[in-house]
């Protein structure tokens, strides 16, 4: 294991000359104490953990959680008086704050931007008005495995319009003996079937493997086939830089409490085109997409804000997008996603360039003997076609004993079963030194799980 000691140094080093690694220091990291990381010794257990985790929850940001608080002494001195006071800045002008930075992330002007809901129902709100499917033209194209959330809103939505799902979702799966989709397939399949698919919706980046598909040419060819695409950003956005408008995607959803550190159950998000601002009314209408100007006169006749948030429906939560707020404004500050990216790169490199140096690591699942352990890296290994997360396939059957053995070690990475452990280094409050020790730990792990034990009734030798 000598090149793991030797790349300390590098880590160390890379860090160094890391120009926003200041940024850290506005998070509040889980400890390897309250992680009970059982196998770090005790002086280091007051010691941030090694937080690789923020694909599914970020941590939390500090000035998200001055703002929450901010916004609690609101409540307790004005009560409802909140809601417009201070003058200009009441709760009811808190997206004027958000809807911006957002935009920015995305690549979205403002107007096409708003802050709101949860991703499944927003998936749902906007399916409900650009899913129209005609006797013709009906099918929905969709990766194999979307997050089963999407895989839910597809086939609710398709009987909802009385189709038979099994004909109405069109699935695109790898080529045999692959992990992601080729672009030339998906094109293909776009330009073979296009003329009977009313909706293309992928996810950005592919929550199991990390594929980062490519937005602006698969929305290309779903346009010029006639078909209206939207994208599930949940593992996309504050992930990788996006250009919405400039790249025509009709619409896109996410959630915010991945890469934009809003905590759980965070506030979401959706774009809409504005070439769509003439053509597309909400149909679903609530209140807060109603014109801010005439909205609390009450009137019977809803007049919709131009553009995105003229979907927003609800009065939205304060604290949810206090705490989103906190966090929008450390990605502000830090210079928004090319510096981002610029590290991102760097870091999901280094991971990937020690976890191939690893005596467990297999270039593919199909080259380790039946039964043996060790793990295979089933994420792009083009950086283009990836963001921060690599997945790691477990061989052998111990995908648990493995993420155990990582989490003793203070290394948080997320499973998946049955065989995916995903690893995120995200370069606003990650260090080189988190993957040199996730590396490290994964190698002390396997170790540790010795060559001819049996790991849950599996022989793993
Ligand atoms: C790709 C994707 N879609 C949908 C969801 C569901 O999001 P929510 O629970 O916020 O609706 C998630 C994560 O939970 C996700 O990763
Ligand atoms: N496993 C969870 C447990 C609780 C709440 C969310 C999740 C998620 O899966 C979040 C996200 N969609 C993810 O890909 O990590």
């Amino acid at each position: 294991m000598s090149f793991l000691s030797s790349d300390k140094a590098l880590a160390t080093s890379l860090d160094a000359e890391d120009p926003i690694r200041s940024f850290r220091d506005r998070f509040v990291l889980p400890t390897n104490r309250s992680v009970s990381a059982s196998e770090v010794s005790a002086d280091h257990l007051d010691d941030p953990c090694t937080y690789l985790c923020g694909n599914s929850l970020g941590p939390l940001p500090k000035r998200s959680r001055e703002l929450v608080l901010n916004e609690l002494d609101r409540w307790a001195s004005l009560a409802v008086e909140g809601h417009f006071t201070p003058k200009g800045h009441g709760w009811v002008e808190q997206m004027d704050d958000l809807n911006p930075i957002m935009a920015e992330l995305i690549g979205a002007k403002t107007s096409e931007t708003a802050c709101m809901s949860t991703l499944t129902a927003n998936l749902h709100l906007l399916m409900g008005s650009f899913y129209k499917p005609t006797s013709t033209r009906y099918k929905i194209l969709c990766e194999t495995k979307a997050f089963p959330s999407d895989q839910y809103a597809f086939t609710s939505q398709v009987i909802a319009h009385g189709l038979d799902p099994q004909d109405a979702i069109l699935e695109l799966h790898p080529r045999p003996g692959e992990y992601h989709l080729r672009e030339e397939d998906i094109l293909k399949t776009i330009s073979e079937q296009g003329s009977s698919i009313a909706l293309v919706l992928f996810s950005g980046i592919q929550y199991y493997t990390g594929q980062f598909f490519p937005i602006k040419s698969v929305t290309e060819a779903a346009i010029a086939q006639g078909c209206i695409v939207g994208w599930d950003l949940a593992h996309a956005v504050g992930n990788v830089p996006l250009q919405l408008h400039d790249w025509n995607v009709d619409f896109a959803v996410w959630c915010s409490y991945k890469y934009l550190n809003s905590g759980p159950g965070g506030m979401g998000g959706l774009f809409v085109h504005e070439k769509w601002d003439a053509k597309e009314s909400p149909r679903s209408a609530g209140w807060w997409g109603h014109t801010l100007d005439s909205r609390f006169a009450m009137p019977p006749t809803f007049s919709p804000i131009l553009g995105a948030q003229g979907f927003q429906q609800s009065n939205p939560s304060v604290l949810a997008g206090a705490s989103l707020l906190g966090s929008l404004e450390v990605f502000k500050e830090a210079g928004g996603m090319k510096p981002l990216r610029e590290k991102s790169l760097k870091m999901t490199h280094f991971l990937e360039s020690l976890l191939r140096k690893s005596s467990y690591f297999k270039p593919s699942s199909s080259s380790s003997k039946e039964g043996e352990k060790g793990f295979a890296i089933i994420t792009p290994s083009d950086p283009s076609s990836r963001g921060c997360q690599l997945s790691l396939l477990i061989l052998g059957g111990i995908m648990q004993p493995v993420f155990d053995g990582l989490k003793a070690r203070g290394v948080i990475g997320d499973e998946r079963k049955p065989d995916v452990i995903r690893l995120a280094p995200i370069p606003l409050y990650n260090t080189f030194e988190d993957c040199w020790k996730a590396a490290r730990a994964l190698e002390d792990t396997f170790a540790s799980l010795g060559s001819t034990e049996s790991v849950n009734g599996l022989k793993i030798a």
